[in-house]
């Protein structure tokens, strides 16, 4: 699979950027700043430059609440450096300032609706929020919204009002307003107070008569994860809280965190604002705003429709990979924001001014795609080997390059340290198995770990497969049986040129019918192996005629020609028709070709042979 790579140059602003200055290498930071505490912008001096930034989340916008925390490994990577150490992710936590409109829970879908262009709108970020304290029992809203319909047999018949009755409770008076009860007694004297099941009306003080869970601190130190789904909650990508004066004598230990004394209003929820109304009062507000608080809210004092202000803050997490790279590598550098992946493998190709922050770019990338990706590597040299694998060096996760892959529904097992693969040409695979038919003989010459042997397999009558590569062939060899297919498929290790002859020569092998041969680097040269392959048969018998399909390289003016002549040379013909397709540009200049021909009769029949 590829994840597009999209190489742009990022010029981050450097008296804007509130990130610490060991982000940038000195001699950039010499050159840019004339002191290095010039880098750290401060809170204040990011907001001065809001204005001029884009609209929407961004790592140069709100401010970093310990902007001061110490990156411990600001440089470049160095060979010994520990993944946990290269960077400080808390270095990305962004606290933004916003407004927002606290409403029923019930109306918060409805509201959306209507006020939409003017609710905040960042990806990945859900315009309504949920906090701590916006949620209630059914039965306690029932209790504050109809205290008629109160039926608690708790209430003191002495009190009429239910919402003094249960602040005797929270308070611990005794009746009579005496002294406040210790938190003991009074929890003791609730339990006593409640029947059995006053303590399913109460969830909360069932809560407290439990002992506090320890949470589990994880071994890295790192904050946990998990939680809601893509929603906003504590320890996740992004949190919000509500900006509000403190209540003396918080009750929220007694009777949950959604019990708020006065303020409490039933279950809300918050329809963040659009950022440019932060600092806006409600005069300021838009129609559309105003007209909602009014219709709803008015004055009335207990109305659960109110503007506050709020801070959205979002995490490491949040940050995408180019946003995070971006941050980190030098100004106008360009930063590398995609890769290739092959089953939890991803597979750099990084540019030379990148390598100084390899580590670091492959962090990012880990951090940014896992569970998915597990291991990343970059490739270190072209390939030129004859296996054709690819030298790796791994960069961060697992060293694994063990790995399995998924494709055109079959599955296959991997080593990228030993043989050949390459996600690119799934398409191509597929393009070329449409051509194959039920009754086809295919004779796949180089077909490493056997993603079009093996795919063909299951479509056609036979396949002939071969490998020079020892590791290869064992791989194809147990993803046959994987796939379930080893009874289609004869497995050979050998050279391309001598496994032609074998199978052609051979009396006990079925006609083949088409032939694959997948090394563009040099497959053209191959061909004449084909050369008097049918020599010891009669013309008249009939024999097919197999239908070539061979890959190639081409850096000329005009690829197909120059591919063309080769393989007219490599058979010693040149009347015979050539289907010819660009496959993909392998570099600037450089296309991959498939050749599609019946190897011509003259060629089959030929008296003299190529000599192995
Ligand atoms: C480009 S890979 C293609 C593998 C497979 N068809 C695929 O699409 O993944 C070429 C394969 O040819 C094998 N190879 C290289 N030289 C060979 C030779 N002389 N004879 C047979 N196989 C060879 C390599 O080991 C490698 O697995």
């Amino acid at each position: 699979m590829l994840i597009k790579f999209i190489f742009r140059p990022h010029s981050l602003h450097p008296t804007i950027l509130s990130l610490p200055p060991r982000f940038f290498p000195k001699p950039l930071i010499l050159s840019l700043f004339s002191t290095t505490t010039a880098a750290v912008a401060s809170v204040s001096s990011t907001l001065d430059h809001q204005q001029t930034l884009p609209y929407g989340p961004s790592l140069r916008k709100g401010h970093n609440p310990s902007p001061n925390f110490p990156l411990s490994h600001p440089h470049p990577s160095s060979e010994q450096e520990n993944e946990s150490n290269l960077f400080n992710e808390d270095s990305f936590t962004r606290v933004f300032d916003l407004a927002a409109l606290r409403v029923p829970s019930e109306r918060c879908f409805l509201l959306e609706n209507r006020l939409r262009g003017h609710l905040l709108n960042w990806p990945r970020i859900r315009n309504i929020a949920r906090v701590p304290g916006d949620e209630i029992d059914d039965d306690l809203k029932d209790l504050f919204i109809n205290p008629s319909n109160s039926n608690n047999s708790d209430v003191s018949d002495s009190d009429n009002d239910p919402l003094v009755a249960l602040n005797r409770r929270i308070y611990g008076k005794a009746e009579g307003d005496g002294e406040p009860l210790s938190p003991v007694l009074y929890r003791d004297k609730l339990a006593r107070t409640f029947n059995s099941k006053g303590f399913v009306r109460f969830r909360n003080l069932a809560k407290i008569s439990r002992p506090k869970k320890v949470k589990k601190k994880k071994e890295d130190g790192k904050k946990e994860e998990g939680g809601k789904k893509g929603g906003i909650g504590r320890n996740e990508m992004a949190v919000v809280e509500v900006v509000e004066e403190e209540i003396e004598g918080d009750v929220s230990r007694l009777l949950g965190a959604e019990f708020k004394g006065k303020r409490w209003q039933g279950p809300t929820r918050l329809l963040l604002l659009d950022e440019t109304y932060a600092d806006k009062g409600i005069d300021d507000m838009p129609e559309a705003i105003k007209a909602v608080l009014k219709e709803y809210g008015g004055d009335t004092k207990d109305s659960a429709f109110e503007l506050v202000k709020c801070k959205l803050t979002l995490f490491y997490s949040y940050w995408q990979m180019n946003e995070v790279l971006e941050a980190m590598l030098p100004n106008g550098m360009i930063v590398p924001s995609s890769f290739e992946t092959v089953g939890h493998i991803a597979h750099l190709n990084l540019r030379e001014e990148h390598l100084p922050y390899k580590k670091i770019v492959a962090k990012v990338v880990l951090d940014k795609n896992k569970p998915k990706i597990q291991t990343v590597v970059n490739k270190t040299d072209v390939i030129h080997n004859d296996y054709r694998t690819m030298q790796l060096e791994i960069l961060a996760g697992n060293h694994s390059l063990v790995t399995s892959v998924v494709e055109n529904g079959l599955r296959f097992h991997v080593d990228l340290a030993t043989v050949y693969w390459n996600s690119r040409l799934s398409t191509e695979r597929q393009r070329l198995l449409n051509y194959f038919m039920h009754d086809d003989v295919v004779c796949d010459v180089f077909a490493g770990v056997g993603p079009i042997a093996l795919a063909a397999a299951k479509k056609v009558k036979h396949v002939y497969a071969n490998d020079l590569n020892p590791y290869a062939v064992d791989y194809l060899e147990r993803n046959s049986v994987l796939n379930k297919l080893e009874r289609k498929i004869e497995i050979f290790n050998m050279d391309g040129r001598r496994f032609i002859d074998t199978i052609f020569a051979s009396q006990k092998t079925r006609p083949v019918t088409q032939v694959v041969m997948n090394l563009p680097n040099d497959a053209a040269e191959f061909l004449d192996a084909f050369r008097g392959i049918f020599r010891k048969h009669h013309k008249d018998r009939g024999y097919t005629l197999p239908r070539i399909h061979v890959y190639g390289f081409s850096k000329a003016q005009d690829p197909e020609f120059d591919f063309h002549e080769r393989i007219r040379i490599a058979l010693s013909e040149v009347a015979f028709d050539v289907e010819m397709r660009k496959v993909r540009l392998v570099a600037p200049g450089k296309w991959m070709l498939c050749a599609s021909f019946i190897l011509p009769e003259c060629v089959a029949y030929s008296k003299t042979v190529s000599i192995l």
